[in-house]
């Protein structure tokens, strides 16, 4: 059914662009599923320059529409079979995220923030637990180059050619406080104001879900606005329990859990970076058009300080190691580090905890301490699995300590930032 991801549709995902290249004549605009539709810009600087909608309904659940100049769109055909299922869970962890019960979620009515998403079973720490595909990918260099209305109307082509239009319109439009009702919330009303909504401009209400849902990402290459139907119910938390993973192609994603989430709980994830004190976190979720009531936002004046206190000290401890570091001062940049990483629990930062391990292996390494350097080097490579960017299965295997150390030492967080040991006296 509309929205729900199909295993079969997963798993095969190509199966009908398989059977019909056999007959070419079928599809006269192969790989993509639509004739592409052109606009081009009569802008300076960008005169001439064409963008146009490339749709592959065969890509996803959802099928997929790129708004992409016909150079990008060429080397995108490279990524129509990016499958969630290849980037993020082994065979066993997809047949127990989709077959038996079925995914461990639910979309529902939240008061005050419309939909969202909720746990129907114990979801386990670094569990992955929903994948989706990108519907609409919008390269950001269209909005520049075209006009508004230019724009919408190619948005209103790309959604009008996925599998699933009704879906995408259905999705929330309330970014910067548009008030757009929604299609389900029009088919409720057939009043004289519902009829005037429906004369506005074409393409407005597309243009809305995609301010509103659309993720910043980097699909085939190209820096875009990515609309991926299932996250985009998720809500925002500035401590959530929740994060996105994406693909290296850009066109998949997933949700993994950062601890475990009871039955009921509503599944979060931060819309900002983590790790951002109160007011600045304040003014950023403002741009989204709403206020942030989240459990951090919403702790008693105190905690909330002392909350923006480490957040404030992680922010500066990751420079003064470097600087104590460089001075050969290793015993007190270990304090520091280790500080550090007991107050990046607290605030549930995780990513920038896999930085500060990998900062205490170099630390250690550099002390001559070889057992505690590789005890922060396993640290390191266990956090990074367990958040998945060491990819699933036989690639995550692949990544030995040795392999680990040799990264932080090249190219791992913070460590990547001083390679060169202490400076010479
Ligand atoms: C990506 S959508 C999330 C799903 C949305 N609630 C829905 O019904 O489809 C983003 C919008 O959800 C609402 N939202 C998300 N997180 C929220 C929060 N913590 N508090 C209030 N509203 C929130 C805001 O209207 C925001 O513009």
């Amino acid at each position: 059914s509309v929205g729900v991801l199909d295993i079969n549709n997963l798993l095969e995902p190509n199966l009908d662009s398989k059977l019909l290249t056999h007959h070419e004549e079928q599809r006269p605009y192969a790989p993509w599923s639509h004739k592409p539709h052109c606009t081009t810009s009569t802008r300076l600087p960008t005169l001439g320059q064409k963008y146009c909608v490339y749709t592959s309904n065969t890509t996803g659940p959802h099928g997929l529409s790129l708004i992409f100049p016909p150079s990008s769109a060429h080397l995108a055909t490279e990524y129509l079979d990016d499958n969630p299922l290849d980037s993020f869970l082994t065979q066993a962890e997809a047949e127990n995220l989709f077959l038996g019960d079925g995914p461990p979620w639910t979309i529902v009515d939240i008061p005050g923030k419309d939909k969202g998403v909720v746990a129907t079973r114990k979801i386990k720490q670094y569990e992955t637990f929903m994948v989706d595909q990108a519907a609409v990918v919008v390269d950001m260099e269209a909005e520049k180059a075209l006009s508004q209305k230019e724009n919408q109307n190619l948005l209103k082509v790309a959604v009008d050619r996925l599998l699933v239009p009704e879906m995408i319109r259905d999705m929330s439009g309330k970014h910067e406080g548009h008030k757009h009702k929604t299609a389900g919330e029009k088919e409720g009303f057939a009043g004289a104001d519902d009829r005037e909504e429906e004369d506005e401009e074409e393409g407005k209400l597309e243009e809305d879900v995609m301010k509103t849902n659309a993720f910043g990402g980097t699909v085939a290459e190209v820096n875009s606005r990515v609309l991926y139907p299932l996250i985009s119910r998720i809500n925002h938390a500035c401590a959530p329990n929740s994060f996105v993973l994406f693909s290296r192609a850009g066109v998949s994603m997933a949700i993994k859990a950062y601890r475990d989430i009871a039955p009921g709980e509503e599944i979060t994830i931060s819309y900002l970076l983590l790790g951002i004190p109160f007011a600045k976190r304040q003014h950023l979720i403002h741009r989204w058009g709403f206020t942030c009531t989240c459990d951090l936002c919403s702790l008693p004046e105190r905690q909330r300080e002392a909350s923006d206190l480490r957040r404030t000290m992680i922010a500066q401890a990751e420079e003064k190691m470097i600087e104590l570091a460089e001075a050969g001062e290793f015993d007190d940049a270990v304090a520091l580090a280790e500080e550090a990483v007991e107050m990046i629990r607290e605030e549930g930062i995780y990513p920038t905890l896999t930085d500060s391990y990998a900062m205490l292996a170099m630390l250690y390494r550099e002390k001559g301490d070889r057992a505690k350097s590789e005890e922060y080097g396993r640290k390191t490579q266990q956090l990074l699995g367990d958040l998945g960017f060491l990819g699933v299965g036989e690639e995550r295997q692949a990544w030995s300590l040795e392999k680990m150390m040799g990264n932080i030492e090249e190219s791992g967080g913070i460590g990547s930032k001083w390679t060169k040991g202490p400076a010479k006296a």
